[in-house]
């Protein structure tokens, strides 16, 4: 029986479907050997005539080298490079600095150009899957230049068009082993060009003595160590809050001491007072001297919690339509509360009360206490919602080693991880070293804090100790 018109209508499998329309498609055109022949020409005199603007220094070297073997015959080749050895030694001998800048590292890119990164371009993006196709042809991300200093190469990309730098940023685990870097980070340049930056070696693997404490302390860039450009860590205080996150051993405290270290000249004239709040009783007994307040078990830390409170809500109120922002002076000093390991605190403490107030209390410092000049630097090591939850009240966090690769992004934020942040990779021989963002880099920078042993830190209280807050107490 025919059941033409039951269910959907039928149609052929070789016309078009309603959907698709009518295909067109490009018909195959050979081309002509002239014209294929026409293109290498044109392509040849091309690289020929932008040769010169391209590699200026080797085109004038190579060509005063042809110039003085067609006139002097061998000897003028000879005088001619016998003259540029003098002149070299001479210059790297008399300023090693330029030297360095122009010549070796110029010829350490060269060489780092052509026979690392384009020797093994193709082949590491291929695989790591950086590589695009399209209508059968596959298109390479292209190299634009390769610079270096002291420390790390820095690739010029020009992307694929229709890619983003978040492919790279996702892989640059592949990228630094590929181009066998101990690690890769991304920069964005602009529209379709990033950098590259593969360090060459790790400066921060040797462990940083005490800084020398700055004759007067800038809250808002204090150093407490070195990021791996070589450059000072500046770490913030004034108008934020700080959240120093990493599993035992890692560094925690070496953070808070180069703080509280870049900080002893105000301490010392009285416009910065440290309270500090040392559950563990290990970290910060040992300069208690240098702190305008000490607690050391659950009470008595959340009564300090709870005066910090009430003090930054009198200031408030003082300031209250008179002033809007904090300046530290002696009467009103910037306050800044050190509690280590604050999950002891929030998390861990046995009583519930505790607990709860302990919450509160931080809760209301770092939200209200920015602009009155109440700061928080908190060390905390286990990074989990159930055990911190206010994590997200700290602008400022610095990620030391992490157990978990999860961990680095609730610290550091979304997509840090990607970015190059791997704070769960830091080697358990390396304490003090972390991840920080900084404002002027979207992308994690790895830093490492100066250790201030104990014997620093008698030094510290020996000198600075007693001028602290001889007009304040110590609970
Ligand atoms: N910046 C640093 N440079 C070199 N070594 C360091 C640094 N910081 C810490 N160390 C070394 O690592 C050890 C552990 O450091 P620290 O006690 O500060 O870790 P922590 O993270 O505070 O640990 P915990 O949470 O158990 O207190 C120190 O005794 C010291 O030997």
């Amino acid at each position: 029986m025919p059941q033409s018109k039951v269910g959907s209508a039928q149609t052929s499998p070789t016309l078009p479907t309603p959907a698709h329309g009518v295909r067109w498609t490009t018909p195959i055109v050979e081309t002509p050997g002239i014209v294929v022949l026409g293109s290498w020409i044109w392509r040849l005199v091309r690289f020929l005539v932008t040769l010169p603007f391209r590699f200026p220094v080797t085109v004038a070297c190579l060509s005063a080298s042809a110039g003085a073997w067609w006139w002097f015959d061998w000897p003028g080749p000879a005088s001619l490079w016998g003259l540029a050895a003098v002149v070299s030694l001479v210059w790297w001998r008399a300023w090693p600095d330029t030297y360095r800048t122009w010549v070796t590292l110029r010829l350490l890119a060269w060489w780092r150009h052509v026979f690392v990164y384009r020797r093994h371009w193709q082949p590491v993006l291929v695989i790591s899957g950086l590589a695009e196709s399209y209508q059968e042809r596959r298109y390479l991300p292209r190299i634009r230049r390769v610079t270096c200093s002291e420390w790390a190469d820095y690739v010029r990309v020009t992307l694929v068009a229709g890619t983003a730098p978040a492919d790279f940023e996702t892989r640059v685990a592949e990228l630094a082993h590929g181009f066998q870097a101990p690690s890769c980070r991304v920069v964005v340049d602009g529209p379709r060009r990033i950098t590259l930056e593969f360090p060459r070696h790790d400066t921060l693997a040797e462990p940083l003595d005490a800084l020398d404490v700055p004759d007067t302390a800038d809250l808002t860039a204090l150093p407490v160590g070195r990021c791996e450009d070589g450059s000072p860590w500046l770490l913030r205080l004034h108008g934020t809050h700080v959240l120093a996150a990493g599993v035992t051993g890692s560094g925690k405290g070496s953070v808070i001491w180069s703080a509280v270290r870049a900080m002893l000249p105000a301490i010392a004239d009285r416009t910065v007072q440290v309270w500090a709040l040392d559950p563990k009783r290990m970290e910060l007994s040992y300069g208690r001297d240098l702190f305008a307040h000490y607690a050391d078990d659950g009470e008595s830390a959340v009564a300090l919690l709870e005066l910090a409170v009430a003090d930054m809500q009198n200031r408030a109120r003082r300031y209250a339509g008179k002033q809007r922002s904090h300046v530290p002076g002696r009467k009103d000093p910037f306050v800044l509360v050190v509690i280590d390991e604050v999950a002891f605190l929030t998390a861990y403490h046995p009583d519930r009360d505790v607990r709860r107030r302990a919450e509160n209390a931080i809760a209301t410092l770092t939200s209200q206490g920015r602009s009155v000049g109440f700061s928080v630097l908190a060390a905390l090591q286990d990074p989990r919602k159930e055990v911190m939850n206010l994590r997200n009240l700290f602008p400022d966090k610095v990620a030391l080693r992490l157990d978990e690769a999860s961990q680095v992004d609730m610290i550091l934020g979304e997509g840090a991880r990607d970015r190059g942040g791997n704070a769960h990779l830091i080697h358990p021989t390396l304490p003090g070293v972390a991840y920080v963002r900084m404002e002027t880099s979207p992308a994690p920078v790895r830093v490492r804090a100066a250790y201030v042993s104990d014997d620093d830190i008698t030094a510290m209280t020996n000198a600075y100790g007693s001028a602290s807050f001889s007009g304040g107490e110590s609970s």
